[in-house]
């Protein structure tokens, strides 16, 4: 089978592509490299560079390949600049689906496995477990740019004759133990690629954005899931697919942990002091967000196999030391 990936030269979508080259898929990546690094491309894969809002760009690559599933990573994906840029996230983020779903459907294809976020949830009030059912009420446009092509993907999918297969990512962390790939950006600011630079010596402390939050130890807690594993499940979902069902699922590890255990976490695995003041809360930052992911378990077959929080941070320090 030929799988078209969108966004293959960024974090995750890098990830997935060399899952699904091990699996035996045949891969073609679409990225305009905005945020994408040509050096994360696998050279088993086919690439493109074309965007996903430009409409003739995107039948320009469906027209020279047959594709059978459509994987859609590319997206804008800072929630800081969603609030004060919006249009520029319902335009990639929403638009670019829109347009995606429309060559999809001139050129019959019919399967597509797209990327979206725990933020789509919004504030979480309590400690219970996020599931798929938990109401949808995005706090800001990131979220709800997601939130909204995740509707239409629906409503194309009950119209058009399509398979779907939607997956919430909840904190994506870690890099590839095999093969050299992981995120690169400046100016990340999630927590576990501060508390690394942090250790490198590249930023002198770590701020921990509140310690009154009602958690154990009074700072955010998060639930994170390592890249692979969100990549496996990437390759999971075309078995659904290839059945024609459709599912919207969580993935995360169901287990919390907070700001003050990240740091001890990372300060075990790396060997490093890193310094960390508690200053303001974020704003829109809720205290507890961990996700209930029995669905993606019961139905796909799918569990994480980076459970312990070490692993994770070991896998992703061993990255950001060589880059
Ligand atoms: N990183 C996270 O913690 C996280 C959490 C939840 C969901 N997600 C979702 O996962 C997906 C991948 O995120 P990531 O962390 O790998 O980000 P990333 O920025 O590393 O990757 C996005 C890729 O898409 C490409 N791209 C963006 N807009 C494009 C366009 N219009 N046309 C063609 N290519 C375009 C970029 O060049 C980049 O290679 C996104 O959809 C994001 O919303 C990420
Ligand atoms: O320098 C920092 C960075 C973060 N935090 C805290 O660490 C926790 C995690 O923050 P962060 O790593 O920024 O992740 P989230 O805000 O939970 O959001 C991430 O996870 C979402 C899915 O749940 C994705 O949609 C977002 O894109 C991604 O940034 C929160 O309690 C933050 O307040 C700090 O204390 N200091």
């Amino acid at each position: 089978m030929r799988v078209l990936v969108t966004g293959g030269a960024g974090y995750i979508g890098s990830h997935a592509v060399v899952e699904l080259l091990d699996g035996g898929y045949e891969v073609i990546i679409l990225d305009n490299l905005e945020t994408g690094h040509i050096e994360l491309v696998d050279s088993r894969a086919k690439f493109y560079k074309a965007d996903l809002r430009e409409k003739e760009s995107l039948r320009n690559v469906f027209k020279k390949e047959k594709i059978d599933v459509v994987m859609n990573f590319a997206a804008y994906i800072k929630v800081g600049e969603s609030v004060t840029e919006p249009n520029k996230y319902y335009e990639n983020n929403t638009g670019g689906v829109l347009n995606l779903l429309e060559i999809m459907k001139e050129f019959n294809v019919k399967n597509i496995v797209f990327s979206s976020t725990a933020a789509v949830y919004g504030e979480v009030s309590g400690d219970d477990l996020v599931s798929e059912s938990f109401d949808s009420q995005p706090i800001n446009p990131y979220g709800m740019s997601k939130f909204m092509a995740e509707e239409i993907i629906k409503d194309s999918a009950s119209a058009y004759n399509m398979n779907y297969v939607i997956f919430r990512y909840f904190n994506v962390a870690g890099a590839h133990e095999k093969y050299h790939i992981g995120q690169i950006g400046e100016g990340m600011t999630s927590l576990i690629p501060v508390v690394l630079e942090a250790a490198k010596g590249e930023r002198d402390k770590v701020e921990v954005f509140g310690d009154t939050y009602s958690t154990k130890d009074g700072t955010g807690v998060r639930d994170f899931i390592h890249v692979t594993d969100l990549a496996r499940a990437h390759v999971m979902a075309i078995n659904k697919l290839k059945k024609e069902e459709s599912g919207l699922f969580n993935l995360g590890n169901g287990n919390g942990f907070s700001v003050f255990e990240i740091l001890d976490a990372a300060r075990r695995v790396t060997g490093k002091e890193i310094p960390a003041v508690i200053s303001e809360k974020r704003p829109g930052d809720p205290a507890c967000v961990v996700a209930c992911s029995e669905k993606a378990n019961e139905d796909l077959g799918w569990e994480p196999e980076y459970t312990n929080i070490d692993d994770i941070i070991k896998t992703a320090w061993n990255w950001y030391k060589n880059i």
